[in-house]
């Protein structure tokens, strides 16, 4: 898959089919799109493109009120090439690309790409202070006739509103780690360098590998989760902590990981770490026993987890 950072590098690709979105997360409402937009392509013997953005709109019109990532550049990326999709163009989200007006936009879109199709969702807007919707979508092309492809919203199982990483990032911030995998398709993935911690895990029989969070990640609420941990393509089943390890004083909010029957050094290295399920609260315990013994019982849970789902 080819990756172009601007609509004149991609005008290599004229002709194509393109989807078009945000889409943090990739999440099966956005395969959806993407899959259309490829069967599309393929009926028209045309490529495929996803046109999308680096950062969210508010990361740059208001980065206080910009909503948790559900991934970073390099997972976005991977995910739409994982779909299959022929090229990737990641605008880098800027005050003069917000500052567009739609009619612009399409402009820019005819001029460069001249696309044989475009695909969306209803709920698709675009160009400054998201004043295009679907209809001036349709409009804007049918001038120049491109057709437009708009899409049905893949609603959540067994509910009444549709997939969307607004409704992903709410189930994150709950904990419902096993909700949030259906609507994504895949587990919730955090992606990021493994750190050094106090070195006390060692000492307690379960040495852990803490991550650097970026700070504009999604985060599950403090608690201990099922994860799994990915080194060098393999997954290994893991059990992490995310909290201030309150059994202990002078300590600072961190996520570490012990990775199950397992040994090694990962320090510095970028690691993915995929959440399934949650096991529990974080519990400040009046001796270090209760604890060992407490993550035990963790233990158990996550190797009953993986041998009824493996
Ligand atoms: C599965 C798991 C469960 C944990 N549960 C708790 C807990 O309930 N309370 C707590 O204070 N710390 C908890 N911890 C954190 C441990 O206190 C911590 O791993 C240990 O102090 C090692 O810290 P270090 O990585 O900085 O060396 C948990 C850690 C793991 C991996
Ligand atoms: N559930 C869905 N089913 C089908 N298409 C969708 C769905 N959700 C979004 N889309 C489409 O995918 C593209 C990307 O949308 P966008 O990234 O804004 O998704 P979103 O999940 O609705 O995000 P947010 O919750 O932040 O509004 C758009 O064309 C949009 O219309």
């Amino acid at each position: 898959m080819n990756v172009y950072d601007s609509l004149e590098a991609a005008a290599v690709c004229r002709h194509a089919v393109i989807a078009l979105g945000t889409f943090d997360g990739v999440h099966v409402g956005h395969r959806r799109v993407m899959e259309t937009a490829m069967s599309e392509g393929k009926r028209l013997h045309v490529p495929t493109l996803v046109l999308t953005f680096s950062a969210h709109p508010l990361s740059v019109l208001n980065p206080l009120k910009e909503p948790a990532r559900l991934a970073t550049v390099e997972q976005k990326e991977e995910y739409i090439r994982s779909v299959g999709i022929d090229g990737l163009i990641m605008l880098p989200m800027t005050q003069e690309l917000l500052n567009q007006s739609p009619e612009d936009f399409c402009a820019c879109l005819i001029k460069y790409l001249a696309p044989s199709e475009i695909v969306v969702g209803t709920n698709f807007t675009y160009g400054k202070k998201a004043a295009g919707n679907t209809e001036t979508l349709v409009q804007s092309m049918g001038d120049a006739h491109i057709p437009v492809r708009v899409l049905d919203l893949v609603e959540a199982p067994q509910s009444d509103y549709p997939v969307s990483s607004t409704v992903i990032r709410g189930l994150i911030a709950k904990g419902e780690m096993q909700e949030a995998m259906t609507l994504l398709g895949r587990p919730f993935e955090l992606r990021a360098e493994v750190v050094s911690g106090d070195r006390r895990g060692r000492t307690i029989g379960f040495p852990t590998a803490n991550m650097l969070i970026p700070p504009k990640a999604a985060l599950p609420p403090d608690g201990v989760y099922v994860t799994g941990v990915v080194l060098d393509g393999k997954e290994w089943p893991a059990m992490t902590n995310i909290g201030n390890n309150p059994t202990f004083t002078r300590q600072y909010r961190r996520v570490e990981t012990h990775i199950l029957d397992w040994s090694g050094d990962i320090y510095g290295k970028t690691v993915t770490l995929r959440f399934y399920k949650r096991l529990r609260d974080e519990k400040k315990f009046s001796s270090i026993t209760e604890l060992v013994d407490a993550m035990k019982v963790d233990k158990k849970k996550v190797l009953l987890h993986f041998s009824a789902h493996t």
